[in-house]
């Protein structure tokens, strides 16, 4: 938590001018009493009209520096606070940018929502109420104990017993709802998280006629926070009735021995005045303080909750510059001293990766190379890898063992930048953002021109779908282009990689929601594209791969076989059984001939 501190150096002066005006206004606040009591005492004992006025003047003016203190200690503290929260705010976002998918994976999307919207607005509530407050409620406790004493000591030893007690009070429920308000944000996150997945499945769950359970289920999960909301809150609203109760006795003990002293002729009426007025001072001040410290331990347990998000290292390191010219990749030689590798585009040495807390590998013992400007297609059952692979590639994630090269070079030599220039993929979930489609497909290559966008747009079957929309490349896309159809999606998607005319490109499944007809077309037209690429072609449909130079087919997190689509169906059970499964015509003719000559026979 203290490690926030940090985003608050940009507004020092606003942190000390805050609490000191606040300081002030106290300094006026403790003279009101004395004034008072030296109008009853003296003026109007004494009959004094003049003293009584020019008293009164100096009340008025106390009110007046206590309310500009006031005003002023209230703009430092909001500028502090809220100048803290956008740089807290942009750091947290920033480091979550940095991190890689397995910590992301880890983490979940929901609490880094929360944390970074609701976790940062608690912290900035508790820092502007913190320098206004903190100090100012202890200065006034103290300040009305201190001129207690210079008024009459006995009573002011009420005051002395009195405010250790308070304080007892208010430390031991802060200590115990600290952690309580912890898991109140825990349980936030999982509202938050399920909020988020049935409203995005909202169709899914009216065509399954879920709504029932949905409605069930987020029921469970709000009354669970609310219960512990109200807990929290019971125990923290004690605060308020223990200190009344206190500082109540305190009164009456304070008056009964004041009332006696003044029978006694050792002090006068204007004096018990302003010790009543003292300790109905630290009445309010203890009321003050008891939601300061509601809102003060809300914002401390928000602030370890963004800490421990800040402390997450990135476990994927990039280099500064690219450091491949002069480094040898584990196990491989540099691309200087072998020829043949400056000829390979990507090459799995032995790969192995197991997602964090997965307790399997995803992909086991991978090897396999891939020529600039060949074509890829990767193919098996769902959930054998096929996603994983690629996100390798891309460096997503860093391979558990073995390595992964790069025109023969470890693809960890390579900067994020330098890597990222050289690779496009296309998710296999299209995910496009609010703005123009220029800006959308820029994303590719920032000084694109609307010809490269519309050549784009051609190879990627997209053309139709923007010539149809008003305003064409100005049309505005909603969030998640949630405007366009599934298919229309993967068009832009596909065109926004090709913009940026990649030495590599990934197509992860990414033709799924594309016809037939388009998904033969958008491999002819990728097939002439004027730069020299090495394609990934993600894909469930044998169609759609068959014709690739290489084609790996996992299975299980295996390799079950490499090769062509000739070769595979000599070779590879597994390919052969998905190929005829969805061309089941051609497995009568497969067993008709021999396997010597199936290369002729099958239609390819
Ligand atoms: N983020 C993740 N954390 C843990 N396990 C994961 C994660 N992503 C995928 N997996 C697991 O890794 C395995 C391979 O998943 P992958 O997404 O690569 O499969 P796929 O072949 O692309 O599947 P599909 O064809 O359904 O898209 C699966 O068993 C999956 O459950």
């Amino acid at each position: 938590m203290r490690s926030l501190t940090v985003y608050l150096k940009n507004y020092k002066k606003e942190s000390i001018l805050a609490p000191f005006f606040k300081f002030l206004e106290v300094v006026f606040d403790l003279i009101v009493p004395i004034v008072i009591a030296q109008i009853i005492d003296v003026g109007i004992a004494n009959h004094n009209n003049g003293y009584i006025v020019q008293r009164f003047s100096i009340l008025i003016l106390m009110a007046a520096l206590g309310l500009a203190s006031t005003i002023t200690a209230q703009f430092f503290a909001a500028k502090a606070s809220v100048g803290f929260a956008t740089e807290l705010r942009q750091a947290v976002y920033d480091h979550v940018q940095r991190l890689s998918f397995t910590e992301l994976d880890t983490l979940g999307t929901d609490t880094l929502i929360t944390r970074l919207t609701d976790d940062v607005n608690q912290i900035q509530n508790g820092l502007n109420m913190g320098l206004r407050l903190l100090l100012r409620s202890p200065f006034i406790v103290l300040g009305s104990m201190v001129m207690a004493f210079t008024i009459d000591f006995k009573c002011a030893l009420v005051f002395a017993v009195a405010i250790p007690f308070l304080f007892l009070v208010v430390f031991v429920i802060m200590f115990l709802s600290i952690p309580l308000f912890k898991k109140v944000q825990g349980k936030l996150d999982t509202v938050t998280g399920l909020t988020r997945e049935n409203l995005t499945g909202v169709r899914v769950i009216r065509a399954f006629c879920r709504e029932k359970e949905a409605v069930a289920e987020f029921d469970t999960r709000n009354q669970e926070l609310t219960k512990l909301n109200l807990f929290v809150g019971k125990l923290s609203a004690l605060l308020n009735p223990v200190t009344y109760v206190l500082i109540n006795i305190a009164t009456v003990i304070l008056i009964q021995k004041a009332g006696v002293e003044v029978n006694l002729g050792g002090m006068q009426q204007g004096q018990v005045v302003a010790l009543y007025n003292y300790m109905a001072q630290m009445i309010v001040e203890l009321i003050k303080l008891a939601s300061l410290i509601i809102t003060l331990n809300k914002s401390a347990a928000c602030a370890g909750r963004v800490a421990d998000i800040l402390k997450v290292k990135s476990t994927m390191d990039y280099p500064a510059s690219s450091t491949y010219s002069t480094q040898t990749s584990k196990g491989f030689a540099t691309a200087t001293a072998d020829a043949s590798l400056s000829e390979t585009s990507i090459a799995f040495n032995d790969v192995t990766f197991e997602y964090s807390g997965a307790g399997a590998p995803s992909l086991s013992h991978i090897s396999f190379s891939v020529k600039k400007g060949q074509t890829v297609g990767i193919i098996g059952g769902t959930g054998s890898g096929k996603t994983t692979l690629v996100n390798l590639i891309s460096r997503f994630y860093d391979a558990s063992n073995g390595t992964v090269l790069l025109d023969g070079q470890n693809i960890e030599n390579y900067t994020r930048s330098d890597l990222r220039s050289r690779i496009g993929v296309v998710p296999q979930k299209a995910a496009l953002f609010k703005g123009s489609i220029r800006d959308n497909l820029k994303w590719g290559r920032e000084d694109a021109s609307d010809e490269d966008l519309w050549q784009a747009l051609t190879t990627a079957q997209g053309k139709e779908v923007v010539e149809g929309k008003p305003g064409q490349l100005d049309f505005m896309l909603e969030q998640n282009g949630k405007n366009l159809s599934g298919g229309q999606k993967q068009r832009l998607t596909i065109a926004r990689a090709l913009v940026k005319k990649p030495e590599i490109l990934i197509l992860d499944d990414s033709a799924s929601a594309l016809d037939f007809a388009t998904d033969a077309a958008l491999r002819k037209s990728l097939n002439r594209l004027d730069w020299k690429v090495t394609t990934f072609l993600v894909s469930q449909r044998s169609s759609s791969i068959q014709q690739a130079d290489l084609i790996l087919v996992l299975d299980n997190g295996t390799l079950a076989g490499k090769g062509t689509h000739a070769e595979l169906l000599r070779t590879c059970d597994t390919y052969r059984e998905i190929y005829f499964s969805q061309f089941p015509e051609e497995r009568a003719r497969y067993s008709s001939v021999s396997a010597g000559n199936i290369m002729k026979e099958v239609t390819v």
